[in-house]
């Protein structure tokens, strides 16, 4: 996941291959209510892991529910309808499908339970329910304002609560009322119960889901259309044993819409296909009338340019309200106009998400109108697009859909501001566009410099804050040393053939900070002076030097690169966007370098330390092939007299100097 302030997408071309998507959020949270709430033992595989299902599975424990993982698959032991703990405070994040369905689930159980969230979560409304839980004899009050989360629920007796008429639940603000009061009602179900729909449900798909997952746990719920729905008499949870869990229609939206945008041979979509239970599976309609290719199977969907541009589209989206915000973007690339009608809903979710789209798209240079309930995007020509901080207001939504825009046609990269928001349902989100998204040129920062100049700190530091891979260029010839000495050969023209064909074929991994050659870990022995100097001694042998050529390049992926060695710049980048030449002073560099050794242990004098460096910067400087030397166009930074933090924020300052944005 993305953890930085900010992620740069570069413009994106094309994108092809094979995406396995992470399970849904609806029916991972469902599952695990409904396991918690039925008696034995419910085997979970494929869980959704991400904040919404991580704030459930701590309230599950909270309540006193055992829960077991092992590996990817869960295990949880029901509590069989009797709370274990009769009170708790929960943090339920920003998750609607948390905080619904455990407000009424646990209005029921008969225990003492402050229920809290984000700042957004107390903006976002529940009093629909707790009128409906109210109605039947349930103890719930506000903590803040009227009609939002915070709430304390206090205990009541099942035996008090008012069911012999029907329960009445507004449905047209949100459709995770009733899904809460069809999840939870069972345990009060001594008679029938029946809830009827007061005004238009929105959202109806997710009452599917809520139904074909009661009948999983053996709950068969009768209903009237959309209007009233009974609880059998009798009804009591079963664990279906094991249970799978879907990949997220929802988040398939964003790579069904990066088929039918991007170049390519297409996508194919593993996890949920044409037989889901999901509702969002139905973006693949509104993705085909825009002009998308769509092939799918009972699990599995493939997806390719079909028209283009795109087919503008008017549609009613309030069966898809999640998806449909993908089609706004989408709409950036059709042929007129395209209108999304009946998404009141959008604005109480997790942000007021017509407003956030509006304000958005308008910053990529689109025309957007809008309304109470509906959302008009323009297209936006090739020549109009403009380079933008796309706010993300923690919505994990917006974040998704704007990586889409970064297949303009105009070559201009998109900024993406707070991209951890995506933890909500899809940590993975960026890493998995990349792995498929193709960028005709993708950023490289190169830190060339001499031995011990601090450019291996620097460099680490700045990809860090950049969300950019990190390439040590040094490590490959030390690797290269290594395996030199392994194979019993030498550094001299004698060898150099056959060295560069252990190069060539090193098996080498980069894991969490430690090199591994051929599975073990070489961390410790490419760290010593012998193997710097061996790393020295081979980087002078052309052969070598070319047979690693292409392997620095394939450290060039998405979303950027900031690579540190000797010839980044002059050699193996020619065209990186920024190169700086890292220097310091060799009495500077040898102090540095002898702290180090002390702090290790290891015994040394400054002097020498300062006379090896210099013959080493004299060697590296005039070896005939990519001598050390600082690119043309490098900028140079002498860091002798500054601290690691004040060299990162130069370096930072200067790729920002080259970017396209206005500084955010
Ligand atoms: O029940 C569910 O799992 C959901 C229902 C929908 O909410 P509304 O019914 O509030 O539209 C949807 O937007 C949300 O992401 C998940
Ligand atoms: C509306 C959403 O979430 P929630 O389940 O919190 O309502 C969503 O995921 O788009």
């Amino acid at each position: 996941m993305f953890t930085t302030p900010f992620l740069d997408i570069p413009p994106l071309g094309a994108a092809a291959g094979t995406v396995r998507l992470p399970g849904s959020k609806s029916i991972s949270n469902r599952v695990l209510l409904l396991a918690a709430l039925a008696s034995g033992t419910t085997t979970v595989h494929d869980l959704l892991d991400s904040d919404d299902t991580r704030v459930m599975l701590d309230a599950l424990a909270a309540l006193g529910c055992t829960v077991e993982r092992a590996g990817d698959i869960l295990r949880i032991e029901g509590l069989g309808g009797r709370l274990k703990t009769p009170s708790a405070s929960l943090f339920l994040g920003n998750a609607g499908t948390a905080m619904r369905p455990l407000t009424a689930a646990l209005a029921l159980l008969g225990g003492e339970f402050e229920l809290r969230g984000v700042p957004r979560m107390h903006e976002r409304p529940i009093g629909d329910l707790v009128d409906a839980l109210t109605q039947l004899g349930c103890r719930v009050d506000y903590l803040g304002n009227p009609g939002y989360p915070p709430l304390q629920i206090h205990p009541v007796a099942l035996d008090d609560l008012q069911l012999d008429g029907p329960i009445r639940v507004r449905g047209d603000v949100s459709s995770q009322f009733l899904t809460a009061l069809l999840l939870a009602l069972p345990l009060a179900a001594q008679r029938d119960i029946v809830i009827d729909v007061v005004g238009e449900l929105i959202s109806k798909p997710y009452i599917e889901i809520t139904l074909n997952l009661l009948a999983r746990f053996g709950i068969t719920v009768r209903r009237e259309g959309w209007q009233r729905f009974t609880i059998p008499a009798g009804s009591q949870y079963r664990s279906p044993g094991d249970i799978h869990v879907e990949a997220d229609a929802s988040s398939a939206s964003y790579f069904i819409a990066l088929g039918a945008i991007a170049e390519g041979t297409g996508i194919r979509i593993e996890g949920v296909g044409a037989e889901s239970i999901q509702g969002d599976i139905r973006f693949i309609d509104a993705a085909r009338r825009m002009g998308a290719r769509v092939d799918s199977g009972p699990n599995w969907l493939a997806i390719s340019r079909g028209a283009w541009p795109l087919r503008a589209i008017d549609l009613d989206a309030n069966h898809i309200p999640d998806a449909a915000m993908t089609l706004a973007v989408m709409a950036l690339y059709a042929d007129g106009p395209s209108t999304l009608r009946n998404i009141a809903s959008w604005r109480v979710k997790e942000t007021d998400r017509i407003d956030a789209m509006a304000n958005e798209l308008r910053k990529l240079g689109a025309t957007v109108e809008d309304g109470p309930d509906f959302i008009r995007v323009h297209p936006l020509p090739a020549g109009s697009w403009r380079p933008a901080s796309i706010k993300t207001y923690d919505d994990h939504r917006v974040a998704m859909c704007f990586s889409l825009a970064a297949f303009n046609p105009d070559g201009v990269a998109v900024r993406i501001l707070d991209p951890h928001c995506v933890a909500k349902t899809f940590p993975d989100y960026f890493e998995t566009l990349f792995s498929v998204a193709h960028a005709p040129e993708v950023p490289v920062i190169c830190i060339d410099g001499p031995t011990a100049s601090g450019k291996g700190t620097l460099t680490v530091e700045v990809a860090r804050r950049l969300g950019y891979h990190y390439l040590d260029s040094g490590t490959l010839y030390r690797v290269t040393g290594l395996a030199m000495r392994r194979a019993g050969l030498d550094a001299e023209p004698a060898h150099e053939a056959r060295i560069a064909d252990l190069a060539r074929a090193l098996p080498l991994v980069f894991n969490e900070g430690k090199v591994l050659l051929a599975g073990e870990d070489v961390s410790e022995d490419l760290r010593t002076e012998a193997a710097g100097m061996d790393a020295s001694r081979v980087s002078a042998l052309p052969a070598v030097r070319a047979a690693l050529l292409a392997l620095q390049r394939s450290f060039r992926r998405l979303p950027g690169l900031v690579a540190d060695g000797r010839d980044m710049g002059t050699v193996i980048f020619p065209d990186a966007g920024l190169k700086v030449y890292l220097t310091a002073s060799a009495a500077h560099r040898a102090e540095r370098r002898y702290k180090q050794l002390i702090s290790k242990g290891i015994s040394t004098t400054i002097d020498s330390l300062r006379a090896d460096l210099e013959a080493r910067d004299l060697r590296d400087s005039s070896r005939s092939v990519a001598p050390l030397k600082p690119a043309p166009d490098a900028r140079l930074l002498d860091n002798s007299h500054q601290t690691i933090e004040q060299s990162v924020v130069q370096v930072l300052a200067w790729w920002q100097e080259v970017q396209p944005f206005e500084s955010s």
